[in-house]
């Protein structure tokens, strides 16, 4: 899988050539590795360790923020709450999913966290002061990641680099910190950490835990090949919003993970989409008469609303 320094995307003459590796990378396999991403391990650290503090309450308080409360999918997931493949019985995992909030609150904030159909303010555990802190500045980091690499897409799909700026305004981002625990014995497919499947936004960017092998990608000849984690690196993957854009030039990947490491393992997505208010229509040099419009255009927003939607109905 390629490998992308983020430090070179700075200026004009040396995106090129980072942007020739991301468009074989999505063409080819849809996930590449970032090095120098600039998110500092101190931060990362701090959201792991709050990850962790919130994982170890209490099912019952953790079941106070359930997910489903919510009326957009903001709070915690229990083990076996989800379900990504349709196939399966369930994920073995858990997680907390919140989308985006100043780190120091707005007066408008409850105005734009109630504005649109992905409406929903974010939740958080009384009991832990400082998680709210920990994740979120994790989750500004990353954001501002995202924002980097969406001129690099559009450099990559032949468009000005400025082709996502007014369609990411504000960011359509959603972060989780998912925690697995591990499976030992024989490993049925159907109850796995996370069932196969291709994420729902434009991009994600995924950390993982060093030294823990789960994270799976299925290749071109359907062989499921291990993603592991790079320490420094980041991984970044395609969705489903990208293959809309893209009339499928570029590629949303099945993916699963399974931990059989036997011990906890710990990861945080970030989900990177376009404004909810957008609609997902195909760049227009992705459409041909050979390669004919394959998806129905509605807005970003109702189509992260509906796969949302299915995962949790389980
Ligand atoms: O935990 C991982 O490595 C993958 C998580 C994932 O695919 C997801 O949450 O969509
Ligand atoms: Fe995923």
């Amino acid at each position: 899988m390629h490998i992308a320094e983020t430090s070179r995307m700075s200026t004009a003459h040396t995106q090129r050539p980072v942007a020739n590796a991301i468009r074989s990378a999505c063409i080819n396999v849809g996930f590449l590795y970032v090095t120098n991403h600039g998110i500092p391990e101190e931060t990362i650290q701090r959201a792991l360790s709050a990850s962790k503090e919130f994982f170890s309450l209490p099912l019952n308080k953790k079941m106070e923020l359930d997910i489903r409360k919510t009326p957009n999918f903001k709070g915690y997931n229990s083990i076996l709450s989800s379900n990504t493949d349709p196939l399966n019985r369930g994920d073995l995992n858990e997680g907390f999913e919140f989308g985006w909030e100043e780190i120091q609150a707005r007066d408008d904030d409850e105005k734009r966290a109630n504005d649109g159909v992905m409406a929903g303010a974010n939740v958080w555990p009384s009991d832990l002061p400082n998680f709210r802190e920990s994740v979120l500045s994790y989750y500004h980091a990353a954001v501002n990641l995202g924002r980097k690499m969406f001129p690099l897409f559009a450099l990559a799909l032949d468009l000005p680099e400025d082709f996502f700026d007014d369609k990411t305004e504000d960011a359509a981002a959603n972060m989780r910190v998912l925690h697995y625990p591990p499976q030992t014995g024989p490993v049925d497919d159907r109850m796995i950490g996370i069932g196969a499947h291709s994420d729902y936004q434009c991009f994600t960017i995924l950390w993982q835990e060093p030294g823990v092998q789960a994270l799976q990608v299925l290749n071109k000849q359907k062989e499921w090949i291990d993603a592991p984690p790079i320490p420094g690196t980041l991984v970044i993957n395609l969705g489903d919003q990208f293959a809309r854009w893209t009339n499928d030039v570029f590629k949303s990947t099945l993916h699963r993970a399974i931990n059989r490491s036997g011990v906890h393992r710990y990861s945080i997505p970030l989900f990177f989409g376009t404004d909810y208010d957008v609609k997902l229509e195909p760049i227009p040099s992705c459409v041909s008469p050979e390669r004919p419009s394959k998806y129905e255009v509605v807005t970003a927003g109702e189509y992260v609303k509906e796969r949302l939607k299915a995962t949790y109905a389980h």
